[in-house]
């Protein structure tokens, strides 16, 4: 059976240093729950806080109703990937995923039956008796996974394990992890700083700054409906653009650059007139118009990616963006050329300028 952890209100000091303070959330059984923030937000410490490595000043972590605080590390029954893999050079990879289970009493014959069993889930079985040196960083990340999960952790902790491989080894075992983890329906606590990777692998997805949940939610909702603006600058491309409110009688506008205004349906009831706020637009929310009363701007630069083209356009504004339009919808626009553009309205978010939260109606 999974185990869920309840994380409620804990704190990390280093000495006088706080770098946690009160930070609390719920990891369902059996999900891959990722820790997403840039370098230093306390991911990493809060994962260690989890296995045991990090002691804990106030608050409690709990695994399903048992509050594991002071339980040491090897009592705790989770196993850790690492980002430098931690496999032992000078065993084959059958040993090393053994040296987990040497510690349980595992008699020799289950124990044979377990590695095997490991060995198989992770796609390892053909290079058994081969030492980490003749194998590449994705399998070595491989028998790391095995002998993490060989002792039959109730939680499986990952910390970067993705991040001393190359591009396309990075793309192949982050799908194989996902695989793995669903096949063997283990509780999963995975931190990365690579939004992407998070978006591709997660069920649920924490995403942190300087030690604070910024939203917690689905891969899709994230992307799709950011809490506020570090989240919607985070994860994915945004472009910000200045706007203010106007209310007209049949409803809400947003009025950009050039007097260009759009009228959005999902705003929250409290807006107010002349309220400012910052609009987050996709690369690919902006279309490009013959509607001269829509945004002006110049293309700075075209660049022709296959699949779709990406200009770079100082608006007049003197705003910088980024629009991504599909070939089909239109022929390449040359450096130079002077457009206009539309926002998508139902796509795009709009934060309260002075506190960057949203103002989408929850839902919308
Ligand atoms: N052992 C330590 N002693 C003192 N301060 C520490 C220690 N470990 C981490 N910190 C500090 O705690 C903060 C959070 O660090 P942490 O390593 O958890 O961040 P992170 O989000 O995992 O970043 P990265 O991706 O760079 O590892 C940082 O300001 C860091 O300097």
């Amino acid at each position: 059976m999974s185990v869920a952890i309840h994380i409620d209100k804990v704190v990390k000091k280093y000495e006088d240093h706080t770098v946690i303070n009160g930070l609390s959330l719920t990891i369902k059984p059996g999900e891959l729950f990722t820790l997403l923030g840039p370098s230093g937000c306390g991911k990493t410490t809060l994962l260690r806080m989890i296995i045991g490595f990090n002691s804990i000043e106030g608050g409690a972590i709990k695994v399903d109703d048992q509050v594991i605080n002071t339980i040491p590390v090897n009592k705790r029954k989770m196993g850790m990937v690492f980002q430098n893999y931690a496999i032992f050079p000078h065993m084959t990879v059958e040993e090393n995923i053994a040296f987990g289970l040497k510690a349980q009493n595992v008699d020799k014959k289950n124990m044979q039956s377990r590695i095997n069993e490991m060995m198989k889930v992770v796609r390892i079985e053909d290079h058994h008796a081969k030492k980490p040196d003749k194998l590449s960083g994705g399998q070595q990340q491989r028998v790391a996974l095995a002998r993490a999960l060989v002792i039959n952790p109730k939680v499986l902790l990952m910390d970067e394990p993705l991040s001393n491989l190359d591009a396309k080894l990075r793309v192949e075992m982050r799908n194989a992890i996902k695989e793995i983890q669903q096949e063997v329906g283990i509780t999963t606590v995975y931190v990365t700083h690579d939004q992407e990777e998070a978006l591709a692998i997660s069920d649920r997805i924490a995403v942190m700054n300087k030690g604070i949940i910024q939203q917690i939610g689905k891969p899709e909702n994230i992307y799709l409906r950011p809490n506020n603006l570090f989240v919607a600058q985070f994860i994915g491309t945004s472009n910000v653009v200045k706007g203010i409110v106007e209310k007209h009688q049949d409803g809400n506008y947003v009025v950009f650059n050039d007097g260009y205004r759009e009228k959005l349906n999902n705003l929250v009831d409290t807006v107010k007139v002349g309220q400012q706020v910052l609009a987050s637009v996709r690369p690919q929310e902006f279309v490009v118009t013959t509607d001269t009363s829509a945004i002006a701007g110049v293309v700075d630069k075209t660049m022709f990616l296959g699949i779709n083209t990406h200009y770079f356009i100082t608006l007049t504004s003197g705003e910088k963006v980024e629009v991504v339009q599909n070939i089909e919808d239109h022929a390449i626009i040359p450096e130079g050329t002077a457009v206009h553009l539309k926002v998508k309205p139902k796509l795009i978010n709009v934060f309260d300028a002075a506190s960057e939260m949203t103002l989408i109606k929850a839902g919308e």
